[in-house]
């Protein structure tokens, strides 16, 4: 069936009892020859999917952390054309899905069907373009439409029902629960209504619910997890890459997973 590598990579953790744990990198930080070593690594600690940020110069929905590493790999020269050729090296060695989050401009640059060919043929997983809202969706969806590739949607905290229903009717792979109002970044505190948003999320969605934004401490992972059906976690991760300390990355992925259980 099209469009289930990244659902049924979420739905058979989920089977098991445990949660998705999804990491995002920012592709081109570090230099881009560094991309498939983290890939390997995050395969290899054993995540559900890896998201792969493109670097853009204007990031509006990135906080601090991922806004920075943006500019570290706009800096070395890091493009849309060149994340895709140097997956193209090293794709089929790669059996975690890979979910692309990239802003729509680039996409624009690069040419629209051109990089739904590309994407469907190094198997993308999935595509997140936060920019472009449901209702802007469907000329991408068209081009994706034979591919293997979901246009994964996003909720927000403040969208309102009759939204959130049109929304979860037409997500595909899994629906991003935005956990916070604003950027994505480090927090030490969610919104009171969260619990009762993920519950009115998971109550109307057919596919899989992941929580995102601000979650990078154990004991976030373990209370935002159990509301959802995974979480996603990328400025503590792009920050313990960016200074090296790999082994914290996977004491992380391997506690999350022991407590998402
Ligand atoms: O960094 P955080 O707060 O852990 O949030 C995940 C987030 O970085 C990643 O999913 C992401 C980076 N940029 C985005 C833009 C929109 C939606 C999601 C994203």
């Amino acid at each position: 069936m099209a469009k289930a590598k990244l659902l049924n990579a979420i739905q058979s953790v989920n089977a098991h009892g445990d949660k998705a744990f999804v990491p995002y990198i920012m592709a081109g930080d570090g230099g881009l020859k560094t991309l498939k070593s983290k890939i390997l690594f995050l395969q290899a600690a054993g995540v559900t999917a890896i998201e792969i940020g493109i670097p853009f110069s204007d990031p509006v929905a990135d906080g601090p952390t991922i806004q920075k590493a943006g500019e570290r790999a706009l800096a070395n020269g890091t493009t849309l054309r060149s994340i895709l050729q140097e997956l193209e090296t090293f794709y089929q060695e790669v059996s975690v899905p890979l979910v692309l989050m990239t802003y729509y401009n680039p996409l624009l640059n690069y040419g629209l069907e051109q990089f739904a060919e590309v994407c469907d043929k190094l198997g993308i997983a999935g595509l997140i373009v936060p920019d472009v809202p449901l209702e802007e969706s469907e000329l991408l969806k068209s081009l994706l439409i034979k591919t293997d590739v979901a246009l994964v949607q996003l909720v927000s905290l403040t969208s309102s029902p009759e939204r959130m229903e049109k929304i979860v009717a037409a997500g595909e792979g899994f629906i991003y629960a935005v956990t916070v109002n604003g950027i994505t970044g480090v927090r030490d505190r969610f919104d009171d209504q969260l619990e009762k948003h993920l519950k009115q999320l998971k109550d109307v969605s057919p596919v899989p619910i992941l929580a995102g934004f601000g979650i990078s401490t154990l004991e976030q992972v373990k209370s935002i997890g159990s509301l959802a059906d995974g979480v996603i976690v990328g400025s503590a991760i792009v920050e313990a890459f960016h200074r090296t300390e790999l082994e914290k990355i996977k004491e992380l992925i391997e506690a999350s997973k022991k407590v998402l259980n």
